[in-house]
């Protein structure tokens, strides 16, 4: 169910950084058609040597992004297996992943209502095709256009693969993924359709924290309390939002909002107000 990509036909550039168990470099596709050769940039994806029993795991992630198709999905052109690498070749999104751009630039609120808005409607769809992601997060997230704060054009963005599934990953790095990772996930280690909700949550706190890293201090044993005493992250000051993200981050999975309320209660947000009393610095108590 894979466009096989031959190795002699991918040029690799600069390294990008890494995920779990894989790291990802730029690099372009050659192919020719009708006697010419054409170029595409990509990101080239490719798991670790010595985790390469997972290399299962690491092409179904892939294969659940070709098998759908919708506009905040990533592309994933094929992959590419040439001696013991495992190579994901996926679309090249322009501005990168959502966690770094956060930490680099300053957004308006309405910009990140948008991305919300959008991260929503993908968690819909994918809720309508019964698919479960496993691993939504800033770091998956991936900025197509920026949208630029002066003039109105908003921002788009792109959810990856979700790598790896959990139930490959150790202990360890599953220990990591706190506060991610839905805490009925931590215990049976089986993603269901509500867990996405979880890591929604998380991933609206990341968004509108400036891409903090939640409990980036804890180390596995104090992340693995923090589930254990049902903590709930520091919550934000604009209040419609902070009980949106607890609703999404309920320990009782049945009790979280369906994506359709959850986009609801998005379009229910006015910005204008909150962003100017914000920037006033009264906040509404
Ligand atoms: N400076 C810069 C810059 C860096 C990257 C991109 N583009 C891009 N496109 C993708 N399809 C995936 C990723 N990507 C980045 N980090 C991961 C691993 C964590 O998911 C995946 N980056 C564009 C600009």
């Amino acid at each position: 169910q894979f466009h096989m990509i031959k190795h002699e036909d991918l040029i690799w550039k600069e390294s990008l950084g890494q995920g779990s168990f894989t790291h990802v470099y730029r690099g372009f596709k050659t192919h020719r058609r009708d006697g010419e050769t054409h170029t595409t940039e990509v990101l080239l994806k490719v798991l670790d040597a010595e985790h390469k029993n997972s290399w299962e795991s690491f092409f179904e992630a892939a294969s659940l992004m070709s098998q759908i198709s919708h506009k905040h999905l990533l592309l994933v052109y094929g992959v590419s297996v040439h001696k013991s690498k495992n190579i994901m070749v996926q679309e090249f999104v322009k501005h990168g992943a959502l966690d770094l751009y956060l930490k680099r630039s300053s957004v308006s609120l309405s910009w990140k209502l948008d991305v919300a808005k959008q991260l929503a409607c993908t968690l819909n769809f994918l809720e309508e095709k019964n698919i479960v992601h496993g691993n939504i997060c800033a770091k998956n997230l991936l900025l197509v256009r920026e949208g630029d704060p002066n003039s109105d054009n908003l921002p788009f963005i792109k959810l990856s693969d979700p790598g790896i599934s959990v139930a490959m990953l150790g202990r360890e790095v599953v220990l990591d993924r706190i506060p991610w990772v839905a805490p009925e996930v931590l215990d049976m280690l089986e993603l269901g359709q509500q867990s996405d909700k979880w890591s929604f949550g998380t991933t609206l706190w990341e968004l509108f924290n400036g891409g903090e890293v939640p409990l980036q201090r804890l180390d596995p044993k104090q992340k693995q309390q923090f589930y254990e005493r049902r903590s709930q992250l520091p919550c934000l000051d604009w209040t419609e939002l902070a009980d949106l993200i607890s609703q999404c981050m309920e320990y009782q999975p049945e009790l979280r909002p369906s994506s359709r309320s959850i986009i609801r209660h998005l379009n229910s947000l006015i910005t204008s107000d909150y962003e100017i009393l914000h920037a006033a610095g009264t906040l509404p108590e």
